[in-house]
């Protein structure tokens, strides 16, 4: 087996890159996107299901799972992998982001940020050794750093101090969990907010650290879509090239593959699963939502083009009728296409890029998807 946390640069098509990440649990094709599994479940599917749909490689949440059922009882049934019977790659954030959006009362020190739990109110505290614990419990195969992601709007001075302990605690990161240490990965996280000098000081100091991948933090955090394209011009060519990029909780169709031509090899997000469950649905023809009356007596399939198994075996009314019945096999079909409609959106993204041919495979998403970014 490759040694985990070796990348391969395949092939080029501008800045855009194909390529392979070797982790412990196997071979990750890039440009990746990573459904989410937030409670160690991508919700309403299962393994059986992300095999069919051909997902490589699934996200968990560190201060979800740590706050139940916890870590220690997760590393005790397997890890994430014998927990959830999942055998292929796990990334697992380092919880700060959650901490910043979920856990209440919190306060951010040198040693890390203590917060009270959302479940029972209880305190807790996250340094950054503690963060890489939870995941080496979770089994995680690419661990995030704990770092601080600055809402949106901070001030200067704020983000320029911010950044600087996000540095310090990558640092603990790495040195909690070594290079090479059983065949996990650890990425840093490049902070710096908007501000394009301190993106680039963010860069650098990380860039300092033998990370196996870099992580482009703070965006996606209630920006325009303009603002998080010119940031992110700026900042992912600063990163090295011969490690993975990933942007962390991107996004829209539209967003994922402008952030491919920006040279961004990995993705997450929350919409294909989330939208589904509210009949917001990807379609090759922009998107729809299920719930319309001029889908009630509809006996086509959802997306024609689709080879998911709601695309295969339902009709468009079905899956209305199912979801103003609020069936929970809705839930399901939806998020089995959704997520269909994402991963089958890399595996296009990835041939185009061996083939020369993504910018005409991103203007066709552009005509579909532009005028229903509503
Ligand atoms: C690993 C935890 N750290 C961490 N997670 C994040 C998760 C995000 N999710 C979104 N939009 C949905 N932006 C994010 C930024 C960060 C970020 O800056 N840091
Ligand atoms: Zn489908």
């Amino acid at each position: 087996m490759t040694r985990p946390g070796t990348f391969q640069i395949l092939a080029r098509d501008g800045a855009a890159r194909r390529g392979t990440l070797e982790t412990a649990h196997g071979t990750v094709q890039t440009p990746v996107f990573m459904p989410v599994g937030t409670q160690a479940s991508v919700k309403s599917i299962d393994p059986r299901d992300l095999d069919e749909i051909r997902a490589q490689i699934v996200l968990g949440n560190t201060y979800h799972l740590y706050m139940r059922p916890g870590d220690e009882l997760v590393a005790q049934m397997g890890g994430l992998h014998g927990f959830a019977a999942w055998d292929r790659p796990v990334l697992t954030d380092s919880g700060g982001f959650q901490v910043f959006s979920l856990a209440g009362l919190r306060e951010i020190t040198e040693n890390g940020v203590t917060f009270r739990s959302h479940i029972d109110g209880s305190s807790h505290i996250f340094t950054p050794e503690k963060a890489i614990a939870i995941q080496q419990n979770l089994g995680s195969d690419i661990m995030m750093v704990l770092d601080e992601c600055v809402a949106y709007g901070t001030e200067y001075d704020y983000t320029a101090k911010s950044l600087e302990m996000t540095t310090r605690w990558a640092q603990r990161c790495r040195d909690a969990h070594p290079e090479g240490q059983n065949g996990r990965l650890v990425f840093g996280i490049v902070q710096g907010g908007f501000f394009e000098d301190l993106r680039t000081r963010s860069a650098q100091q990380l860039m300092e650290i033998p990370f196996e991948g870099f992580a482009i933090g703070g965006l996606s955090v209630g920006e325009s879509p303009d603002e998080m394209r010119q940031l992110l011009a700026h900042t992912a060519p600063l990163l090295p090239d011969q490690k993975p990029r990933y942007l962390m909780g991107v996004g829209t169709p539209m967003d994922i593959l402008d952030g491919v031509a920006l040279g961004v090899d990995m993705f997450d997000c929350v919409l294909p699963t989330r939208n589904a469950r509210n009949g917001t649905l990807f379609t090759s023809f922009g998107k729809i939502n299920i719930k319309q009356a001029r889908f009630r007596d509809d006996p086509e399939p959802l997306d024609p083009e689709c080879d998911c198994y709601a695309c295969r075996t339902f009709s468009r009314a079905y899956l209305r009728h199912l979801y103003m019945a609020r069936e929970l096999l809705s839930y399901r079909l939806n998020t089995l296409h959704n997520l269909r409609f994402y991963l089958r959106m890399m595996e296009e993204v990835r041939d185009a890029i061996g083939q020369g041919t993504f910018e005409q495979l991103r203007a066709r998403y552009r005509a579909a998807y532009e005028q229903s970014e509503s």
